[in-house]
């Protein structure tokens, strides 16, 4: 049996700002392939997490590991180079209005490859197909719906090929319909590519329909009480919190 490889190792972390220590003791690995959610209530600190595991905030103490590689401990060149194999998603897909979803999605290709004008159109057209959204290079973010905004943000994200994909809160603001079919589209995408990813998300639906792990914030004791996969720990913990969290507080 082979094992499975950890993409991302999170050791004895503490997150704080300034002296407001939000979260200590954080310890679990995201495994490569994984679709790992982070989990908690309002203001636990999820958003913190994923802003150091993406390397734009230091922890106040403790490690994160990029396969075997210090991510803090590293040069800013080393870090720089990691997160390059790296695609975020921010809440509103963050297009620039601006700019048509070709140009959009062919920024990044522009920004950091030596790829011709003929190549990036290509690999727009290619990474637009992949989300369902082939033919619409030349529309501008404002002309299509929230849960397409969102789809294109996702093939921007993806456009330098990534390792792992970070999405904070994909289905903010969509409706159920629109918010399956993007939960489907993650899925797809890790099935297709086997790309890893980290999700950012209080939808209980997506959470039970898309996580295969998970670590569980609970800001009531400034530490995680739980990792693993969610359907398991829904049917296993007994721990109050979480129990509640995973259903809405609907049984005891
Ligand atoms: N730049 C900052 N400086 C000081 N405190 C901050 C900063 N950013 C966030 N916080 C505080 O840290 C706590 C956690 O915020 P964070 O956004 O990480 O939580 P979250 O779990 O993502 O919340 P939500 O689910 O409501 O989006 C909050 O109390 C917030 O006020």
């Amino acid at each position: 049996m082979t094992e499975k490889a950890a993409h991302i190792t999170v050791r004895d972390l503490t997150m704080a700002y300034g002296n407001f220590v939000l979260m200590r003791d954080l310890t679990f690995t995201i495994n490569r392939g994984d679709i790992f959610i982070v989990m908690g209530g309002s203001g636990c600190g999820k958003s913190t997490l994923m802003t150091i595991l993406i390397g734009l905030k230091a922890p106040a103490k403790g490690k994160v590991f990029y396969g075997e590689v210090d991510f803090w401990g590293s040069s800013p060149q080393t870090r720089n180079r990691i997160m390059r194999r790296s695609g975020v998603m921010y809440q509103s897909g963050a297009l620039w209005s601006s700019m048509t979803l070709a140009e959009n999605i062919g920024l990044p290709l522009e920004t950091y490859t030596n790829l011709s004008p003929a190549q990036i159109r290509e690999v727009v057209k290619l990474k637009l197909a992949l989300v369902g959204m082939a033919g619409f290079e030349e529309f501008y973010p404002a002309e299509i719906s929230g849960g397409m905004q969102k789809r294109a943000g996702i093939a921007r994200a993806m456009a330098l090929d990534p390792e792992i994909l970070f999405f904070d809160e994909p289905s903010a603001g969509l409706d159920p319909v629109s918010a399956r079919r993007l939960d489907d589209l993650i899925l797809e995408l890790r099935e297709s590519l086997g790309t890893t990813m980290v999700v950012v998300t209080h939808e209980l639906a997506s959470i039970f329909a898309i996580g295969n792990n998970s670590v569980f914030l609970d800001v009531s004791k400034r530490t995680m009480t739980a990792s693993g996969n969610p359907n398991q720990l829904l049917a296993k913990t007994r721990d109050p919190n979480l129990r509640l969290f995973l259903t809405r507080g609907e049984q005891s």
